[in-house]
């Protein structure tokens, strides 16, 4: 049974959230509408049409979501700053939405808990999405002038920034299988959205050298071990062009200036065309890479597909999300991407999604006590085998609005009932202040 004192004194184990997956006040105090505001009141785009209107209200009831986080024991807190609640078309500046994240990190440092911020999990002004959004060449400097805003508000108080949320999610899911705002469905336009999500890194990195002199800055990815479905020759060839494309696509060209050239001549071969401009813009140095990472993906060759492959679903058993349960693949991402880039990492999410029911006022959770448990000893290993792990977000504080699926999926530590807002602490928040303290 691993210990909280097997891990380094000075590493970080802290809960992560986003905006809009958690705040509410959709519209309260002069926040302007996000994409995703858009998306989920779009009929059909979400479970039950549910939205992130109220979502767990912690836009009112922050203090309490810390108060739980210092019960606990955590030592951080990774969050999201709403960009059209500070920025409601992506250029005024809306004081009272800078105020809430001003309350936010102070009371996160009277508790002693370090805030770690993510500047964009996913929701675009709208006003911004209308000029195009991440389509638009000029979101980098819009995306830059919200960057040096939140640096300059923030700064003295937070050291610890990530530009970015997983921009694999932003660009093809939000414009290839349109399953996340804006729901478009072209593979061109993810390939540009994909690469000025990567300028708008750049320029933010470069802003925050010039802002912020004594912090460190990252970028946040999904990581997955991306194995064959079965054994034929075509199936391992697939397997490793899907991995490159989400495990080196968005870490190449932050490294080494240039995306992964098997990816890139296979998209040249399908006719399209891949940006290759402001590599070192987008090679700004970076201090640490944040790692999200839940399980493996299987894919099999699949001639009927454009793209020529398919994933298909292992039989190990797997999470309310139908993701497999893979401890392993996350010693294997962690060794890999300190083999290829050599950065300091954070785990910024890892969690699962479990069929969380509320008895006897108790949500008991064992699968996610078992499930963190054997994430934890990987990540322990990965740290003995010379890996410079510094921190572990557990993904997430609260149950909450879970993109597409709404409200049906619950990560949280923290049961929330949606009808009452009451917060109520899984076993799986019992036994991790437990081990923080062993
Ligand atoms: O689905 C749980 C969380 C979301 O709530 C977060 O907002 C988002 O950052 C996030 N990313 C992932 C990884 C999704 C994924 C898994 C496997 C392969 C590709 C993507 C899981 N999650």
């Amino acid at each position: 049974m691993i210990k909280r004192s097997d891990f380094p004194k000075d590493f970080l184990f802290g809960t992560a959230t986003a905006a809009y997956q958690i705040e509410g006040a959709a519209k309260e105090d002069g926040k302007g509408p996000s994409i995703w505001d858009v998306f989920s009141h779009t009929p059909g785009k979400t479970f039950n049409g549910d939205t992130g209107d109220i979502a767990c209200d912690h836009y009112h009831r922050f203090k309490e979501d810390v108060a739980i986080m210092k019960e606990i024991g955590l030592n951080a807190y990774r969050f999201s700053i709403s960009w059209p609640r500070v920025m409601q078309d992506g250029k005024n500046i809306n004081q009272k939405g800078i105020d809430f994240y001003n309350r936010l990190v102070d009371e996160l440092l009277e508790n002693d808990i370090i805030p770690f911020i993510t500047l964009y999990h996913w929701d675009l002004p709208y006003a911004l999405y209308e000029k195009g959004g991440w389509l638009n060449d000029d979101i980098a400097m819009y995306f830059r002038a919200y960057a040096t805003l939140m640096f300059n508000e923030l700064g003295d108080r937070v050291k610890h920034w990530i530009t970015l949320n997983e921009p694999w999610c932003s660009s093809f899911l939000g414009y290839f299988t349109g399953e996340h705002a804006p729901g478009h469905q072209n593979l061109q336009e993810a390939l540009i959205a994909a690469h000025n999500l990567l300028r708008s890194h750049g320029h933010a990195v470069q802003a925050f050298r010039e802002e912020v002199r004594d912090g460190k800055i990252g970028l946040t990815n999904v990581v997955t071990k991306v194995e064959p479905g079965d054994s034929r020759p075509e199936s391992f060839f697939v397997a490793s062009l899907v991995d490159k494309v989400i495990n080196a696509w968005f870490h190449d060209p932050v490294i080494f200036g240039k995306y992964p050239e098997e990816a890139v001549k296979n998209y040249v071969e399908m006719g399209l065309n891949v940006p290759d401009n402001d590599f070192d813009i987008i090679s700004t140095p970076i201090d640490f890479f944040g790692v999200n990472y839940y399980t493996r993906t299987l894919v099999v060759f699949d001639e009927t597909n454009p793209m020529k492959f398919s994933y298909v679903s292992g039989d190990l058993p797997k999470t309310e999300m139908g993701w497999e349960i893979y401890p392993q693949g996350l010693f294997d991402m962690l060794i890999y991407l300190k083999e290829r880039y050599r950065l300091p990492l954070y785990i910024t999410e890892n969690g699962m999604a479990g069929p969380d029911k509320v008895e006897n006022g108790k949500v008991i959770d064992d699968y996610r006590i078992e499930y963190l448990e054997k994430h934890f000893e990987k990540a322990l290993e990965a740290i003995n085998a010379g890996v410079n792990l510094k921190g572990y977000f557990i993904w997430s504080l609260l149950d909450n609005f879970e993109w597409a699926y709404g409200y049906s999926k619950r990560f949280g530590i923290v049961y929330v009932d949606y009808n009452t807002q009451k917060r109520i602490l899984k076993k799986s928040a019992q036994w991790l202040k437990e081990f923080l303290r062993s």
